[in-house]
C-alpha cells in the first residue's frame, strides 16, 4: 500500500469520509447526556461534569467484553427518552459528523429502547428523523453538507423484529435507509430472526447484520448464507476463516498463498461489505489491538472493507480517529483512505445513481485535492 506522507487528526478531517455503522445511542456529546439526564430526572449517572463522563464511558467500555461494553448504553438510552431528546441527539449527531468530514453516513438506533416514557415506536423514529433533518440543514449553512440516513435496529434477544422490521418498510421513503439487529451475539444467533429478514427480502428493503464480533464464523455463515444479509456489522472473525502463509504479519502489503475457506470465498466473491469498526473491536476483546487487526490482511485480499466509528461516545473516537489509527498501523495513504470510501459509498442503502453521484461529485473531487 501507498506509504503516505505523515498524517494530522486535521488532516483526516479534511478528506470526505463516509460512515455505515454509527449507533446514535453510542455517540452522544458527554455534556449532553448531563444535560439530558438533568432535564428528564435521571439521577445515575456514574460522574457530573462532563470530561469525567467521557472519562467514565470509555473505561467501562474498555471492558474486554461486548456484554459488559454494552452495559455502558443504559445511561445513554435512559436519558434519550422524550421526542425533544431524541431530536436533540440526532441534531447534534449529524452536525458532529459533518464538522468531522463525513459526507454520508447510515445512523443506525433500536426504537424499542426508547419507548420507555410512553412514546409509540412511529414517534421515535419521527422525533430522530428530525433532528437529522436539522442537524443536515445547519451543516448544509456550515458550508459542510451531509446526507444522513438511519437504520433500525432490533435488539437480537428481544423478539421485535419483525415488527420493527415492519416500522423501517413504513418509513422507507422518509430517511430509514435500512434494518439492523444488535445486541450480546452469543447465544443469540441471527437466524432466530428469520422471520424478519424474509419479511425485508420480500419488500426488496436492506439490511445489515450484527455478526463475527463477539461470536466467530457460525454466526457470518448464518448471517450471509441463511438470512441474506446485504452487508456484515463488524464481520471481523471472517479472518478465522483465512489461512495465512507462514510468517505472515498482520501489517504486510501482500498475502501470497493465503488460503480462504468456503466462508470467506462466498463473502469476497459476492463482494459483502465488511463494516470495521477498530477501536470498538479492541474495546470489546474482539481484536487485541490496532496494529493485529485484521482489517489489513482483509484490505490486502481485496474484501470490501469499510471504516466506521461503531460507537463514538464509547471509544472516544471519530472517523478521522480511525483514519488515523488505520494509517499509523498500516501505512496507508490517500488512494487507500479513497477506497474504503468508495468501498462504503457502494455499500450504501442509497440507489444506485445517488452512490454514483456522491462518488463522482463529492468523494474523488475530494481525495483529488488531497492527492495533489
Ligand atoms: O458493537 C456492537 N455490537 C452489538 N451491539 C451493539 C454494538 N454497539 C451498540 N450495540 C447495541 O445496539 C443498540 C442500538 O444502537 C445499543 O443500545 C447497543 O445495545
Ligand atoms: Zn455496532
Amino acid at each position: 500500500m501507498t506509504n503516505g506522507p505523515d498524517f494530522t487528526l486535521a488532516d483526516c478531517v479534511l478528506a470526505p469520509k463516509v460512515l455505515l455503522h454509527d449507533h446514535l445511542d453510542g455517540g452522544l456529546r458527554p455534556g449532553t447526556v448531563l444535560d439530558l439526564a438533568r432535564e428528564t430526572g435521571y439521577d445515575k449517572l456514574p460522574a457530573d461534569t462532563p470530561d469525567a463522563l467521557a472519562e467514565w464511558f470509555a473505561t467501562a467500555a474498555d471492558s474486554g467484553s461486548l456484554e459488559r461494553y454494552l452495559e455502558t448504553f443504559a445511561h445513554t438510552v435512559a436519558v434519550m427518552q422524550t421526542s425533544a431528546a431524541l431530536s436533540r441527539v440526532a441534531r447534534e449527531c449529524a452536525e458532529d459528523l459533518a464538522t468531522d468530514g463525513v459526507v454520508y453516513a447510515e445512523v443506525r438506533f433500536a426504537p424499542e429502547l426508547h419507548t420507555e416514557h410512553g412514546l409509540t415506536l412511529d414517534q421515535v423514529v419521527e422525533a430522530v428523523l428530525a433532528g437529522f433533518a436539522e442537524g443536515e440543514a445547519r451543516a448544509r449553512e456550515l458550508g459542510r453538507p451531509i446526507v444522513v440516513r438511519c437504520l433500525l435496529t432490533a435488539m437480537r434477544h428481544a423478539a421485535r423484529s419483525r415488527e420493527i422490521a415492519e416500522l423501517a418498510v413504513r418509513f422507507g421513503d422518509r430517511g430509514v435507509a435500512g434494518f439492523d439487529i444488535a445486541g450480546a451475539e452469543a447465544g443469540n444467533p441471527p437466524s432466530r430472526h428469520l422471520d424478519a429478514f424474509d419479511y425485508l427480502r420480500g419488500q426488496n428493503s436492506h439490511f445489515t447484520i450484527h455478526a463475527g464480533e463477539a461470536f466467530g464464523l457460525p454466526s457470518i455463515h448464518e448471517a450471509v448464507s441463511f438470512c441474506g444479509t446485504d452487508r456484515l456489522g463488524h464481520g471481523v472473525r471472517m479472518i478465522d476463516d483465512i489461512t495465512l502463509p507462514p510468517g505472515a504479519g498482520p501489517a504486510d502489503h501482500s498475502y501470497p498463498g493465503a488460503q480462504l475457506g468456503a466462508i470467506a470465498n462466498y463473502v469476497r466473491d459476492k463482494r459483502i461489505p465488511l463494516e470495521l469498526c477498530p477501536s470498538s473491536n479492541v474495546q470489546t476483546g474482539a481484536v487485541a489491538s490496532i496494529a493485529e487487526h485484521p482489517f489489513n490482511v482483509l484490505a490486502q485480499l481485496r474484501f470490501r472493507v469499510t471504516v466506521n466509528t461503531d460507537n463514538r461516545l464509547m471509544s472516544n473516537t471519530t472517523m478521522s480517529r480511525e483514519f488515523l489509527l488505520l494509517h499509523e498501523a498500516f501505512g496507508y495513504g490517500w488512494a487507500d483512505f479513497q477506497r474504503f470510501t468508495v468501498n462504503a459509498m457502494k455499500s450504501a442503502f442509497l440507489h444506485f445513481d445517488q452512490r454514483l453521484e456522491m462518488i463522482d461529485e463529492v468523494i474523488k473531487p475530494g481525495y483529488a485535492v488531497l492527492m495533489g
